[in-house]
């Protein structure tokens, strides 16, 4: 059985191919298959349907939008989005457990709803028994990106169809991890520039969830929003730190290799074949020991990184894009990058290559009874192989970066993300129907 695709072309394209007209635009695609029938802007155009029992009224997306609201990303494509798209300012993550008795029809029937909804939500197209939490706000860049945890495939009896990259992570000796807050049947995470959009999503995710599945964790996070800085800047995590920069870029010639899982993997490939064009998401909630942190002066904060805070140039100078000079000393005979700083430590050079894109939201979660902020990084990275991106860089992190005593790993989760849906396809479709 497959979802329903009729309305798969957004509305928008991601910002850096959008226009800037202040209508929205229709693909022919949908002047032809559902406007023509009912007219633009806001009318509900009938029962759409067709995915097990969703028979909901859809409309097109509010009319009267300004750029943030009318950008929207593609659901359909090789890989899932809101891993390369770039970072939205509201972000969600929700785990889900199977429920006792759910097994493998049940998780299928439950993905395919999910992507329905996710494939209409993320095109800006309301339903008539939506919560109207998001109506006005248009698509707002909305990403809904579903991947799978290990205890999920015993929960299914599709054992054999693991792949071996879900092998739990290594204990490192700094971790103090919650195991109720972390791992998971199901991940979803959530990202779009508008928080009732977001938030919109992950409750009618949770709602459709129905008696399939239930929470187990959840957790929120933000970015600098989208069109704050007169140019796009590399964000700031709640260190004040330019974070993000050597982050890989997918002009760079290995980018592929190193966060994907190959579209056709190759004979005797580790990977099962249903992870073609898929990721590894690992995902760490980390506190930030701010109240230490801040009683450091300017020049420590900075050597414990080895980048200038005010504009993440590197400490032997230049600019933030400046390859950093890791055999400069000063005139103490020092390097001036130290050898404990995390930038210079955590770079794939120093890791027999071993590199992830960096795709992370800040958390506040209020304060303690002291005072002291929970407050940190939802750290998530995504790679082709945990075991040659995150794991060697977490290792060499763990046995001696100065940024160690300001940060606490609280939570931890690894998740396999299966390629993008096709056209008519559900996520998880390949492995649940194998
Ligand atoms: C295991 C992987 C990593 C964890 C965990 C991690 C936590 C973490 N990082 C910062 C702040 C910065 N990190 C920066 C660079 C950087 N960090 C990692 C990996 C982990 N970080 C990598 C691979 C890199 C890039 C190294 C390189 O190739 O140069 C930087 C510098 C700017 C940048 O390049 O992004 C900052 C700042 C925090 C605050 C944190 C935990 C809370
Ligand atoms: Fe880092």
């Amino acid at each position: 059985m497959t979802v329903d695709d009729r309305e798969e072309t957004p509305s928008r394209t991601a910002p850096e191919q959008s226009d800037r007209g202040s209508t929205v635009e229709l693909s022919r695609r949908r002047l032809l298959g559902t406007v023509g029938a009912a007219g633009v802007g806001g009318i509900a155009l009938g029962a759409v349907g067709g995915v097990a029992g969703h028979a909901a009224a859809q409309s097109e997306p509010a009319a009267d939008l300004d750029s943030v609201g009318r950008t929207s990303v593609p659901f359909n494509g090789t890989h899932q989005p809101g891993i390369t798209t770039p970072m939205q300012a509201r972000g969600h993550l929700v785990a889900f457990d199977l429920a006792p008795g759910a097994g493998r029809k049940e998780a299928a029937a439950l993905l395919r709803r999910w992507s329905s909804t996710a494939r209409r939500l993320m095109a800006g197209r309301t339903a008539a028994d939506d919560s109207a939490v998001a109506f006005d706000a248009g698509p707002s860049s909305l990403t809904v990106t579903f991947g799978f945890g290990r205890s999920f495939f015993g929960r299914t009896g599709l054992e054999k169809q693991r792949p071996f990259a879900l092998d739990p992570l290594p204990a490192f000796s700094s971790d103090q991890l919650d195991a109720k807050r972390g791992e998971g049947d199901l991940w979803v995470q959530i990202g779009a520039d508008d928080a009732l959009v977001a938030f919109d999503a992950l409750r009618t995710l949770q709602r459709e969830a129905g008696d399939a599945a239930r929470v187990r964790w959840q957790m929120n996070g933000f970015n600098r929003t989208p069109g704050a800085t007169a140019k796009p800047m590399t964000t700031r995590n709640l260190m004040g730190q330019v974070d993000g920069t050597n982050n890989p870029k997918e002009s760079d010639p290995d980018f592929q290799k190193r966060i994907f899982v190959p579209a056709s993997p190759a004979d005797g490939s580790a990977d099962p074949a249903w992870m073609a064009g898929g990721s590894y998401a690992v995902v760490r909630r980390i506190r930030m020991l701010l109240d230490d942190w801040e009683k450091l002066s300017l020049r420590d904060q900075e050597q414990v990184i080895g980048r200038k805070k005010s504009d993440g140039a590197p400490l032997t100078g230049g600019s933030e894009t400046t390859e950093p000079a890791l055999d400069k000393t000063g005139p103490d005979g020092k390097p001036l990058i130290a050898a404990d700083a995390h930038a210079r430590i955590s770079r794939p050079d120093q890791n027999g290559g071993a590199a992830m894109l960096r795709r992370p939201f800040s958390f506040h979660d209020g304060y303690d009874e002291d005072g002291v902020p929970d407050a940190g990084l939802l750290f998530i990275c995504w790679q082709a192989d945990p075991m040659r991106g995150f794991v060697p860089v977490q290792r060499k992190l763990d046995r001696g970066d100065a940024l160690s005593a300001f940060i606490r790993h609280e939570s931890s989760g690894l998740f396999a993300v299966p390629g993008g849906a096709r056209s008519g396809e559900y996520v998880g479709q390949r492995l649940l129907e194998s």
